[in-house]
């Protein structure tokens, strides 16, 4: 078995609570609050402009030109095409590129980003690909989990959310990542499968706590509002 489907195989009871958090399942019938969306959306601007950069340090730390390339063009779609996503749903929210920008970060988001610079800065490109795995696939499988909703793709907030991470083209550029990690793992020693394993896990739970994070609109305890 490959390396990526023992790990999927591993981690479902975290993933499936990711599927069927509050947070998810609202988005998939319409339901969801949308002060709670609006707090995501901006938390995950800024979570994003710091995962592009895992891309970056992908790209310096390939070993040849054809996958230094294709962290170039993650790079390029994350700025240009998912946080476009983003920014369309800023303009709903009456909020400016500039506002999104200097937004103050959850907990959360601090935690998360940081965890995956630090595995991408210090560690292998195999441990740079773990840290940000979770993050392509899961939301891919979300969104095609949520687009077999009847409606929910065509709904008229929500539905451009579902199309994105359920689109062919989001599901060729985390297929590309689950295949490097693949080839990556070969040959690599148990200790060091182990470390990709705790590296993987981490950032799976790091995604429910996002989840969770925004379905609470939680903040630093000093700053919280209270519901
Ligand atoms: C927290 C989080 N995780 C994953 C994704 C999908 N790139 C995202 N936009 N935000």
């Amino acid at each position: 078995m490959k390396f990526s489907a023992r790990l999927y195989e591993k981690l479902q009871p975290i993933w499936r609570k990711n599927h069927t958090h509050p947070f998810v399942t609202g988005m998939g019938d319409g339901t969801l609050d949308r002060e709670k969306f609006r707090f995501y959306m901006v938390q995950d601007y800024l979570y994003l402009i710091d995962y592009a950069k895992l891309f970056a340090i992908g790209a310096v730390k390939s070993e040849d030109t054809k996958t230094m390339g294709k962290f170039a063009a993650l790079l390029d779609s994350t700025l240009n095409e998912e946080m476009s996503l983003h920014r369309q749903y800023a303009k709903r929210f009456d909020i400016s590129e500039e506002e999104l920008e200097q937004a103050e970060p959850s907990p959360i988001t601090l935690a998360y980003t940081h965890y995956m610079l630090h595995s991408a800065q210090n560690g292998t490109l195999a441990e740079l690909v773990a840290a940000l795995l979770p993050c392509m696939w899961s939301y891919w499988e979300i969104g095609k989990e949520l687009s077999q909703i009847p409606g929910a793709a065509e709904h008229e907030f929500y539905g451009e959310w579902i199309s994105m991470y359920s689109s062919e083209e989001f599901g060729e550029l985390a297929t590309w990542c689950i295949e490097l990690l693949d080839d990556l793992a070969e040959g690599k020693s148990s200790k060091e499968l182990k470390r990709l394993e705790e590296i993987f896990l981490n950032t799976t739970r790091y995604e429910y706590m996002f989840w969770d994070m925004a379905y609470h609109e939680t903040m630093w305890p000093d700053e919280q509002v209270d519901e």
